[in-house]
């Protein structure tokens, strides 16, 4: 059995007494870091407005969203936290003229009706914790009953965002849960009883007509999307859209005739939807009618847990626009509310089985976002660093990056269901809960900006476009061609990491002073240079050739030079050892009796020649008549 509060709350102001820690919150298997004493109730903070500032919209850039630890314990400094819990304004104030909201995503918890008479393991607390017998024991904002009614989930929830939306703030309010745990009954309602939607819708035109002052005015937008199967569609602008509460077109024919809307970065708004519709609307009924249309496109069927399961996450967004008649200043604030699909085990159903796939990896994106702003991840000064947030892994994620960024003030409800069979997927959203809860955030006010703003901005950003454009035809240009189809990306990129590693090697190459310039590599990129590169090249590399030839022929003659003199300092050194001049004294007075014998015997050789001769001459009257044949012949 569900524990209830023995007496009907009053929802006459939200509760957000400071309550008192109990044992078991601390010794819970899943406690909440949500500690009443650091907690900050950001919906309940009265923040005024200041009517001077003059700045522009608010971007995504100026403001940001933080671990709560670090955070939440200055938010919640006795300086700034008023006797009941809330944040006094001094703590919300950046700067004179700037106003800035701080605080922790709001989290609530919203248990749907049993009729179980089985013994329920779940026991409610009051008004903001919710425990379970094996779990522990969790504490949130809010924690409402299963007796709770729309109106009273709306005063503790919707109101307070609405009074923000015209401060300026934007807002958004997303329901997750379980399928079947009452998102949409919270978010959508009944015939018999409205929904947050409708209630907020109600509220914003009770304050127009109000508030409609003779130099004011007020006008209202609203946009409706789904994000069925990754893919983004605009609910207010199918071909084929029908009137009526009917869901249950064929599901192929919807998806074939809507257009599939892409999602682009914006300087201004972080993120856009682009060609999503906004129309204009004047009183409740109008802008009721313009969500039941977008609720006859959107995505139904069937799951073990709901008859008319919403099968899409879908989008109200809802623009107020203050206009200053006198100064023509304008300040836009969007209120969103958020219905997502319901996480789910395997289904039997094959369509079922797909759109479960894609619904559950878009709420694992979430968690996983969540998960890392909770961790603190955006904190400059945490240990996690400036981590990536993996927004862009879906399309759930990139559409509220923004909101998640910092430029809304995020409340969430969570639905469970106490069943028995659905403990798992119900203690999941309570850890999806209690790290949201986890999330602190600094958020701007938007500020009212003129249409000269506008169309200066208008301008610098055509300006930007036309910049851009050129850059693109000039690129084209040098590329030689005007596209570069997608199919030959690859082997270029590839073939230039090539000639990159080449060209590394050719720079190695010529590092060293003896390079062989036939280097395969390195005449192969000097034949791919342009003509002239190539040629300059060429001719500095043979200048260079013919340099080392020089040094080379110098070299060889140096080290000539250096053989002679080393041959010549041996030499003298030996001459310097007296042994060795003794030795070569020896030589040398060898050498010269050698000379003298030589010339004795060179004398002795003459004499004994001479001698010859003579004895020759002596002996030659014997040949008379010989010597005076050859004397007349002339012959010898
Ligand atoms: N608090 C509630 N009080 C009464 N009935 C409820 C409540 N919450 C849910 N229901 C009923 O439970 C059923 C399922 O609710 P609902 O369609 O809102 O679930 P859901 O979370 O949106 O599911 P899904 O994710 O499958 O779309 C509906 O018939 C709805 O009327």
């Amino acid at each position: 059995m569900i524990h209830k509060s023995p007496t009907r709350r009053s929802m006459s102001r939200p509760s957000y007494q400071q309550v008192p820690q109990s044992p078991a919150i601390r010794s819970g298997k899943l406690v909440s870091s949500v500690k009443r004493k650091n907690s900050v109730t950001p919906l309940s903070t009265p923040i005024s407005v200041s009517s001077t500032s003059r700045n522009r919209h608010a971007s995504p850039t100026r403001s940001s969203m933080v671990s709560s630890p670090t955070r939440t314990s200055s938010a919640s400094s006795s300086r700034g936290k008023a006797s009941d819990g809330m944040v006094n304004l001094d703590s919300v104030w950046q700067n004179g003229t700037t106003q800035q909201y701080r605080g922790t995503i709001s989290v609530s918890i919203r248990v749907k009706p049993s009729e179980s008479r089985v013994k329920n393991p779940w026991k409610i607390g009051q008004n903001h914790t919710i425990a379970h017998e094996d779990h522990g024991e969790f504490e949130f904002d809010h924690v409402f009953h299963p007796d709770s009614s729309n109106s009273e989930v709306y005063e503790g929830i919707g109101k307070p965002l609405i009074d923000r939306l015209f401060e300026g703030y934007n807002g958004i309010i997303f329901a997750y849960g379980m399928t079947g745990s009452g998102k949409t009954y919270t978010m959508s309602g009944t015939a018999e009883e409205s929904g947050l939607i409708l209630l907020s819708v109600r509220q914003i035109y009770d304050r127009i007509n109000n508030e409609q002052q003779d130099n004011t005015s007020l006008s209202v937008k609203v946009s409706y999307l789904e994000i069925y199967n990754e893919k983004i569609y605009d609910l207010l602008n199918y071909p084929d859209h029908r009137t009526g509460t009917s869901a249950f077109a064929p599901r192929s024919s919807q998806a074939s005739s809507a257009a599939e809307l892409q999602i682009r970065d914006d300087s201004r708004n972080g993120v856009r939807v682009v060609g999503l519709t906004e129309q204009q609307v004047h009183t409740t009924e109008e802008l009721m009618k313009v969500i039941s249309v977008g609720n006859s496109n959107r995505r139904t069927g069937e799951t073990d847990y709901n008859a008319r399961s919403s099968r899409s996450h879908t989008i109200v967004s809802i623009t107020l626009t203050r206009t200053n008649i006198i100064d023509g200043l304008d300040t836009s604030s969007t209120l969103s509310l958020c219905d997502l699909a319901g996480s789910e085990k395997a289904a039997g159903q094959q369509e079922r089985r797909k759109e479960g796939a894609f619904i559950n990896k878009s709420l694992l994106a979430l968690g996983t976002v969540i998960s890392k702003l909770s961790a603190g991840c955006t904190h400059p000064n945490s240990h996690f660093g400036t981590s990536h947030i993996p927004y862009r892994d879906s399309k759930l994620t990139r559409i509220l990056q923004p909101a998640l960024s910092g430029d809304s003030i995020v409340t969430t409800i969570c639905t469970i269901d106490t069943k028995l069979d659905s403990v798992s997927e119900t203690v999941n959203t309570i850890r999806f809960a209690t790290r949201a809860k986890d999330v602190s955030m600094t958020v701007r006010r938007n500020e009212a900006e003129s249409n000269n703003d506008k169309d200066k901005l208008v301008n610098d950003l055509k300006r930007q476009i036309d910049e851009q454009q050129e850059i693109i035809w000039d690129l084209r240009r040098q590329s030689g061609t005007n596209d570069i189809p997608t199919t030959t990306a690859h082997p270029l990129r590839h073939e230039n990491e090539t000639l990159k590693t080449k060209l590394q090697h050719c720079e190695r190459l010529l590092d060293k002073d003896d390079t062989p310039v036939q280097d395969e590599s390195f005449l192969e990129i000097v034949e791919m240079l342009p003509a002239a590169i190539g040629a300059v090249l060429e001719t500095k590399i043979q200048g260079l050739e013919s340099k080392l030839r020089e040094h080379r022929a110098y070299n060889t003659l140096l080290e000539r030079k250096l053989k002679e003199a080393e041959q010549r300092l041996v030499v003298e050194e030996a001459e310097e050892d007296p042994m060795v001049r003794e030795l070569l004294k020896e030589q040398e007075d060898e050498i010269f009796e050698l000379r003298r014998a030589l010339t004795r015997k060179n004398k002795m050789l003459e004499a004994l020649q001479s001698a010859k001769r003579l004895r020759e001459g002596a002996l030659r009257p014997l040949n008379y008549e010989n010597r005076n044949f050859e004397a007349s012949t002339g012959r010898k």
